[in-house]
């Protein structure tokens, strides 16, 4: 039971987690399909352990949220959800309930879960006059200026009716997002999931130019509420919403039988992949408008209808080709080429297969038929070969001797699963290496991307990082497509790259296994590039957190003689090689000595504590050894206590550690 409590805790922050991904900032890191396995997690451990439950939980309550920059609207009518299925049985179930609950004849219409985000339209006297999102359910977004852009929504109905607001389903149709994935691509943006995520990111765009360039399309699915249209079934007020100018979800099924519509719900799944759009699952609604009163709603979802949820796909496809690509670092991959194929909400095409023994463990041959899947509906990967489908004419992949590119030999790295390539000039490698260094947590040149940096490559203006500090404006505004402005702001980008902190210009030079935070470090610790060049391995090891390799990885690279000279030029190009991370403090009692913290601090996190000794030139340590100099110890202190006792390590209170600092 204490562990129920304790998983019940972890599922609501993790549901709370992927929701904010998900709603807040639509890019989302697990696929819908886990999202709703951990959502029935909790719901399980729910009904076992009703006093346990939060009364705020994820499965009680719709989550979304209203971002800042729009007016909030309350929803009338709130906007539920939708209780799942994942099974024929969960479906008799739903159909079990319902006639309990309404003795007599039940009628059922079946629909298209269209996986877009839901909005409410209202009208008066036939006129749009507002359009907000979901949002909890209760309070949604006004985007009413974003929905008039969306063709399918009538400004004017074709009756003045005198009230009517409906809910909708705004979606991004396949073909549109693959076409703006590409041109995303192509400018070196991160791609959007899929196009539930598109759809939602454009509708909420303050700025409305941009959600009128993005092709949003609507299927409205209900009608919350109107004034003098006099409907007795949900059936009967599709077809009166399609008269009046919407494009509904209508797909003219009524059954007598919950077998009827499961029936639908399967005609549906076989549709899905050739739907221009994406669909979910389907929707499988109670018809007769009294019943559904009857029926009433939880504070989440109406019981008058269920959703049946579709799950993850893995689609096969055939393996044409496996091509190779030439890293930043001279590493070489194979990746597949694939017959493209739609899964979750993309085209897939290409998947990197890793390395050789990743191909040889999974004994793929160029020609098979495979199974592609989405890691987290994002990264699509390989996940099996249909062996039954060889014919003979498969062929094993194997590396190439020379790289593609340079033509350099090619080795494999021992103690590695990777190949690389030996060649120094290697163009593959420099482009990667440029992109590398312009990207984001490196020198941060925005408007660098792999695009305009082929093309500088091309006409053979740059072939170092220190040659961008030397291009004009002149040289930018002369590429294919680059406007003037374009070659302005990207000039200035590189101007200001100029002023980074010295950790920067450090990891931008693409060290191999010395990352981002390696490269704080050090730089904070050398304070200069020249005291970095001149660091010893055994000095540079000497850091907490820097390994062997990584130290003599450093220490070879400054060791080249290329590598020094650009160091040299970017130096004279004025590009800064300081650091600007506050200078340790070397007379302080704590400097160079190595603390380990145990317990609680009234007052104090660890993390204020291990700032403290960090300020102080101190080191704070996970574990105790003979290399402790000092434990701090708190309330509740445990087995490190108990383990400095034993090696004689002086153990400090808190307040004694306040006054070494001084
Ligand atoms: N991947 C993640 O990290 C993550 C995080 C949070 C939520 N999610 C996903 O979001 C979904 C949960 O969101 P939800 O609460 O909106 O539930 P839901 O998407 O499962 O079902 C409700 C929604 O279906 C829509 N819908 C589409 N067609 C419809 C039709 N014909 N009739 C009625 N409704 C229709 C409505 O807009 C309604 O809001 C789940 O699919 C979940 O997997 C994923
Ligand atoms: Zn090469």
């Amino acid at each position: 039971m204490e562990n129920a409590e304790k998983r019940m805790k972890e599922l609501t922050e993790l549901l709370t987690y992927h929701s904010h991904k998900y709603y807040v900032e639509d890019s989302p890191e697990i696929s819908d399909y886990e999202y709703d396995m951990l959502l029935r997690e909790l719901k399980d451990l729910e009904g076992k352990y009703p006093h346990l439950k939060d009364p705020a939980s994820p499965t009680v309550r719709v989550i979304g949220s209203v971002i800042e920059g729009f007016e909030s609207v309350t929803h009338e009518v709130p906007m539920l959800s939708l209780n799942d299925a994942f099974s024929k049985e969960e479906i008799l179930e739903f159909d079990k309930r319902v006639r309990e609950a309404v003795p007599g004849k039940i009628e059922y219409v079946t629909e298209y879960k269209i996986d877009g985000l839901s909005v409410s339209l209202e009208y008066e006297n036939g006129l749009f006059v507002r359009g907000s999102t979901r949002g909890d359910g209760l309070v949604g977004e006004d985007v009413t200026e974003n929905l008039k852009t969306v063709n399918s929504i009538p400004l004017r109905l074709k009756e003045a009716v005198p009230y009517l607001e409906v809910r909708g389903e705004v979606f991004m149709p396949k073909a549109t997002f693959d076409k703006l994935n590409d041109e995303k691509q192509a400018k070196g943006e991160p791609l959007f999931a899929n196009p539930r995520n598109a759809a939602a990111g454009s509708l909420r765009q303050l700025d409305s130019s941009i959600a009128r360039e993005r092709g949003l399309d609507i299927f409205v699915f209900n009608i919350q509420r109107e004034e003098g249209l006099n409907i007795a079934t949900h059936h009967e007020g599709l077809l009166k919403l399609k008269q009046l100018g919407f494009k509904t979800v209508y797909q003219n099924n009524v059954s007598n039988s919950i077998e009827g519509a499961f029936a639908q719900v399967e005609k549906i799944g076989a549709l899905r992949d050739d739907l221009p759009f994406e669909i979910d699952g389907a929707v499988i609604k109670v018809n007769d408008l009294r019943t559904r009163e009857l029926l009433g709603a939880t504070s989440k979802c109406p019981r008058w209808a269920v959703a049946f949820k579709f799950p993850a796909e893995t689609k096969k496809t055939k393996l044409l080709d496996i091509v190779v690509q030439v890293g930043r670092t001279g590493k070489i991959t194979p990746n597949a080429v694939l017959e493209p194929v739609r899964v979750a909400g993309s085209v897939v095409s290409r998947t990197t297969l890793h390395n050789l023994d990743f191909i040889r463990e999974r004994d793929i041959l160029i020609g098979d038929n495979v199974y592609v899947r989405k890691a987290g509906d994002i990264i699509p990967e390989i996940v099996g070969v249909e062996k039954k489908d060889r014919t003979g004419n498969e062929i094993p992949f194997e590396m190439p001797a020379v790289c593609p590119e340079c033509g350099a030999p090619v080795v494999r790295v021992e103690g590695e699963a990777a190949h690389k390539c030996t060649g120094d000039s290697c163009p593959a490698q420099l482009l990667r290496r440029l992109m590398h260094f312009a990207s984001r947590d490196a020198m941060d040149i925005e408007g660098l991307g792999p695009a305009i940096l082929e093309k500088l490559l091309d006409v053979g203006h740059i072939k170092s990082a220190a040659d961008l500090y030397e291009l004009s404006k002149e040289d930018i505004a002369a590429l294919e497509k680059m406007g003037d402005k374009s070659a302005e702001n990207l000039i200035s980008a590189i101007e200001k790259s100029k002023q980074n902190d010295l950790y920067r210009l450090l990891f931008a030079l693409g060290i191999q296994l010395n990352g981002l935070k390696s490269s704080k470090t050090i730089a904070a610790h050398f304070r200069t590039m020249e005291n970095i060049m001149e660091a010893s391995e055994e000095e540079l090891t000497a850091i907490p957190d820097i390994g062997e390799k990584t130290a003599a990885n450093i220490c070879d690279f400054f060791s080249r003689p290329e590598n020094k000279e650009l160091i040299l030029r970017l130096k004279a190009l004025g590009v800064n090689q300081t650091s600007f991370a506050p200078e340790p403090k070397t007379d302080s009692a704590c400097a160079g000595k190595k603390f380990v913290i145990t317990g609680k601090f009234e007052g104090f996190s660890r993390g204020d504590i291990v700032q403290i000794i960090e300020d102080n030139g101190g080191t704070a340590a996970g574990s105790v050894s003979k290399k402790t100099d000092y434990v701090i110890a708190g309330e509740d202190a445990g087995s490190k206590l108990a383990k400095a006792q034993e090696l004689n390590i002086p153990v400090l209170t808190i307040e004694e550690l306040l006054s070494m600092t001084k």
